[in-house]
């Protein structure tokens, strides 16, 4: 059975007036490791799948499963990371990246010193004590992926963590989380409107149509590219082939809102 299982997805937001159908009978599986990356154009229902996914937004029809278990955020088997970081401004990063563990009950020496250390891992050593305003926004985005992954979580919900950064940030991040996902054998779903991106990080990228939101092709990365890291993978041909080809379906896609 696959990790991640979602079954004829569909979901309707109700208005006094209207209803929109965000998402309409999605279905696809996800095997524990891969890296899939959902993109299509503005409205197509990412953001409303990835809140599904994360068990925060319950489906109007159809179901997931993820670890054969309904998602659920409070039991550490998803991660969460958003385009903000959301750090708490009067505590200090270490505080911050302690929090989920806290709250889960799971905060004692091996945590907090395995915490600790993947600060070290990612370039954040000597910042524990400073408060996130005394950081770049590429640090802060650092120290969110440490809170994320201080709980352990399997699976991790990427919401265009690197659209605020700027774009050689963006590029260093992608590859840190990169090599981070892969080393720590994590199962990733990114939602970005950025196909190189997408291409660069992914193993299938996910391309949806909008109104109603639904699956529309799903792209295989080539295993050439899936051995390299984001940044090497941006100057290999068959990165751009496979950018052509995503690019004129978004286009018709767009053209056909
Ligand atoms: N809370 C809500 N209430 C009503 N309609 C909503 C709500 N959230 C999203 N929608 C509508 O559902 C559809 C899908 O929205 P969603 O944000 O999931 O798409 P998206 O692909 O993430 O968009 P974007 O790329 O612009 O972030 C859109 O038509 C949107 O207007």
């Amino acid at each position: 059975m696959s990790f991640l299982t979602a079954e004829n997805i569909g979901h309707h937001y109700f208005s006094l007036s209207s209803v929109t159908t965000a998402l309409k009978d999605v279905s696809f599986s996800i095997e524990e490791g891969e890296f899939i990356s959902l993109i299509g154009p503005s409205g197509c229902g990412k953001t409303t799948l990835l809140s599904i996914l994360s068990g925060l937004l319950a489906p109007s029809d159809g179901t997931v499963k993820i670890d054969g278990q309904p998602p659920d955020l409070q039991n550490n088997v998803i991660g969460y990371m958003l385009q903000q970081d959301y750090l708490f401004p009067w505590k200090t990063i270490e505080e911050n990246v302690l929090i989920g563990l806290k709250l889960n009950r799971q905060l004692n020496d091996d945590t907090k010193e395995s915490a600790l250390q993947f600060l070290q891992k990612i370039g954040l050593k000597g910042v524990e004590k400073q408060f996130p305003r005394q950081l770049s926004g590429g640090m802060r985005q650092r120290a969110a992926l440490a809170r994320t992954m201080a709980v352990n979580p399997k699976l991790l919900l990427l919401d265009e963590p690197f659209s605020a950064l700027d774009y050689q940030t963006k590029l260093n991040l992608e590859d840190l989380v990169f090599e981070i996902l892969k080393a720590y054998k994590k199962t990733a779903v990114l939602v970005t409107h950025d196909l190189g991106e997408a291409i660069s990080m992914s193993d299938r990228i996910l391309l949806f149509a909008a109104n109603p939101g639904r699956l529309h092709k799903v792209f295989t990365v080539p295993d050439e590219l899936r051995r390299q890291t984001p940044f090497e993978v941006r100057s290999k041909d068959a990165y751009s082939e496979l950018f052509s080809i995503i690019w004129r379906e978004l286009e018709t896609l767009e053209e056909s809102k």
